[in-house]
């Protein structure tokens, strides 16, 4: 019989990614029992659960405008709450701030700030609200955007989170479509730096990124694309593709990289997550454009025995009668 169970709540989706009877296998020789957790039952008749590891941003995003999401998630929290020895990666409040990326720039923009003198930053940004066109514009202004800028949603998940555009122009802010977030493109020679956290481990792939752009103003039609299509290991667009005479740019100082995961794992209080950090190619500041919450982990085989230790270590804690 094992003598700890580790329940997984996750989307259809990223149940389909991650090949979790794999990862009950390795836990099987541990003494851990995987179980999926099937939200529509109660989830006093699946436990009980040691720990759960849950992505349940889909339900969360959901529960804004559904009834059944918020049922299903009450039925979550209910049982959370009333489980206190249940330890939860990670707790629904920390995860909820990063489904909104005005609550996310803001936590990287302080960590600039706790991480004075380290080369580290949030490109300049605005949280935008409004449709009133002159407002906008005196926004960018006042805060000295400098073009070109990338438009994001505010809303940080779901197919629609990853439609983007990049302004070149101020008659180009036309196409901003609130509520969203206007952030200065920052040129990085075209490659992106996925950190991949498992709580104290982190792990660091390289993707294709958007290739830089002259600083603007100036006339140019507004590029719509789709995010997924320019930072995926497979994506394969013009977008990404660098004149061959760029000088390449360095990789990131790992001394700061750990740095700036420990301090965000603080911040945060999570322990899966993943940030996107480009270097910027004039000045090699370590720039950090996003936060995602449990990530897919792709090109990390480390993912699951880090994992494991991770819910190793979690137990072993939760179990000390010192903490
Ligand atoms: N400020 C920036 N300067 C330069 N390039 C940027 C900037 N912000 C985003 N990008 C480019 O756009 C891509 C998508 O940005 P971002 O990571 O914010 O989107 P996302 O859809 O939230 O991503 P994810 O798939 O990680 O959830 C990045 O991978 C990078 O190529
Ligand atoms: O591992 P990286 O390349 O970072 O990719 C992640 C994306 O960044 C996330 O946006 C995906 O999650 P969402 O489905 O929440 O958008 C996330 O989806 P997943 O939950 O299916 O793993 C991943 O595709
Ligand atoms: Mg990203």
């Amino acid at each position: 019989m094992a003598s700890r169970r580790v329940g997984f709540c996750l989307s259809v989706k990223k149940r389909r990614r991650i090949n979790l009877s794999a990862f009950a296998h390795l836990c099987a020789g541990r003494g851990i029992e995987v179980v999926e957790i099937d939200l529509s039952r109660t989830m006093d008749s699946q436990g009980p659960f040691d720990i759960i590891v849950h992505k349940l941003s889909d339900v969360i995003v959901e529960a804004e405008h559904d009834s059944q999401s918020q049922q299903l998630l009450d039925n979550f929290q209910t049982y959370v709450s009333t489980h206190p020895r249940t330890v939860l990666l990670d707790p629904l409040p920390a995860m909820r701030q990063l489904l909104d990326r005005f609550a996310s720039y803001r936590i990287i923009s302080k960590l600039q700030n706790t991480l004075q003198g380290k080369s580290i930053c949030c490109p300049p940004y605005l949280e935008i609200n409004t449709t009133d066109m002159s407002a906008i514009q005196e926004a960018v202004d006042r805060k000295q955007l400098t073009y070109p800028l990338i438009c994001k949603t505010r809303v940080a998940h779901g197919s629609r989170s990853h439609e983007m555009s990049l302004i070149f122009s101020r008659a180009g802010l036309r196409d901003a479509r609130p509520p969203c977030v206007l952030q200065s493109f920052v040129n990085h020679g075209a490659v992106l730096h996925k950190v991949f956290v498992v709580g104290e481990q982190h792990f660091t792939v390289a993707r294709p990124s958007l290739k830089n752009f002259p600083t603007g103003p100036y006339d140019r039609k507004t590029i719509f694309f789709n995010s997924h299509e320019v930072s995926k290991p497979e994506s394969c667009s013009h977008l990404t593709a660098l004149d061959e005479t760029m000088p390449r740019v360095p990789a990131p100082n790992e001394d700061l990289m750990v740095a700036m995961v420990k301090e965000l794992r603080a911040a945060l209080g999570m322990a899966l997550f993943g940030v996107d950090v480009i270097t910027n190619i004039d000045t090699h500041t370590l720039t950090i454009i996003d936060i995602n919450i449990f990530p897919g982990y792709e090109g990390v085989p480390q993912f699951f025995s880090s994992l494991l230790s991770h819910i190793e270590y979690v137990l072993d804690m939760s179990h000390d009668p010192k903490h």
